[in-house]
């Protein structure tokens, strides 16, 4: 199956993914059901520990792939859109941690070019993501997981406990692993899984996975409550997630 088209709301879960490389554990009923989740979480924990040994010793030049990872996000910009509000378009980036690849110079990029730009903010462990407006200059201050997020202080407008949430058309998802169904694998506290899951149900919008080209896998470990990428970009490449490896 591939992924749906871009004018139709996003699929909420990875495509033929709900129990995957565990389907042979063939137990009926809710006993099947926690097992295949018992083994998912299992597997994905392993597969974190070695992802994150694998971006971190990436051999490469890191503000060089920033440069052309956003050069490949804005080159497939215009499809990755298709279908969506036009005009006003807001693009939820992340601020970057740890050896992730920099969104920061596709950021700055694309706000010259009129796009919204917004950021995450972790309010608490177990809840989805609020995302705040985002400018060249914005004020940052740590969110609840310590991350550099735009502070509810800083904002015009910005009464209500939210602090002037904005809603996304396109949400970056910054990668531990990924593979070409779109399945990913991020820290592991489900906040995007959360937040996509909730702006799924509001709207139509796009989910970018952001990673550095050798952190694909044949395979990520998934489970029913993933969602799923709509595209992918690297330094090498912007894809529609499902579509084959040309290689
Ligand atoms: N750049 C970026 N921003 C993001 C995320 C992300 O993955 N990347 N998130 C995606 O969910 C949310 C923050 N999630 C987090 C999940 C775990 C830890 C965490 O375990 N931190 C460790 C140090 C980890 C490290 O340095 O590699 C710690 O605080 O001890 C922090 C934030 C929102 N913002
Ligand atoms: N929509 C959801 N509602 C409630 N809990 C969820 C939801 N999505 C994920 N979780 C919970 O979050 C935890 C982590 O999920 P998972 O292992 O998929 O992390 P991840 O995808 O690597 O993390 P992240 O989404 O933060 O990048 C799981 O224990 C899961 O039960």
């Amino acid at each position: 199956m591939t992924a749906a088209p871009s004018r139709t709301p996003a699929p909420a879960a990875i495509p033929g993914t709900a129990s995957p490389g565990v389907a042979s554990l063939d137990v009926p009923g809710a006993a099947n059901a926690a097992a295949v989740e018992e083994v998912a979480r299992a597997a994905k924990k392993a597969v974190r520990v070695s992802a994150r040994r694998v971006r971190a010793a990436l051999d490469l030049d890191r503000a060089a792939a920033a440069k052309a990872m956003a050069d490949n996000f804005l080159t497939a910009l215009p499809k990755i859109t298709d279908g969506l509000a036009p005009v006003g378009l807001t693009i939820a980036f992340y601020w970057p941690m740890g050896d992730e690849i920099d969104p920061r110079p596709l950021m700055h990029r694309a706000v010259a070019t009129g796009v919204k730009g917004a950021l995450p903010v972790c309010q608490a462990k177990g809840q989805p993501l609020l995302f705040r407006r985002w400018r060249p200059g914005t004020l940052l201050a740590p969110d609840s997981m310590g991350v550099p997020a735009p502070m509810a202080e800083a904002l015009p407008g910005a009464e209500g406990p939210d602090g002037g949430a904005i809603v996304p058309d396109v949400v970056l998802v910054p990668l531990l692993a990924f593979d070409r169904r779109g399945a990913r694998l991020g820290y592991g506290a489900g906040f995007y899984d959360r937040t996509l899951a909730a702006l799924r149900r509001q709207r139509a919008i796009q989910a970018v996975g952001i990673a550095f080209a050798d952190q694909e896998l044949d395979k990520v470990p998934c489970d029913a409550h993933d969602q799923g990428l709509d595209w992918i970009v690297t330094e090498r490449y912007a894809v529609r997630a499902g579509q084959r490896r040309k290689r």
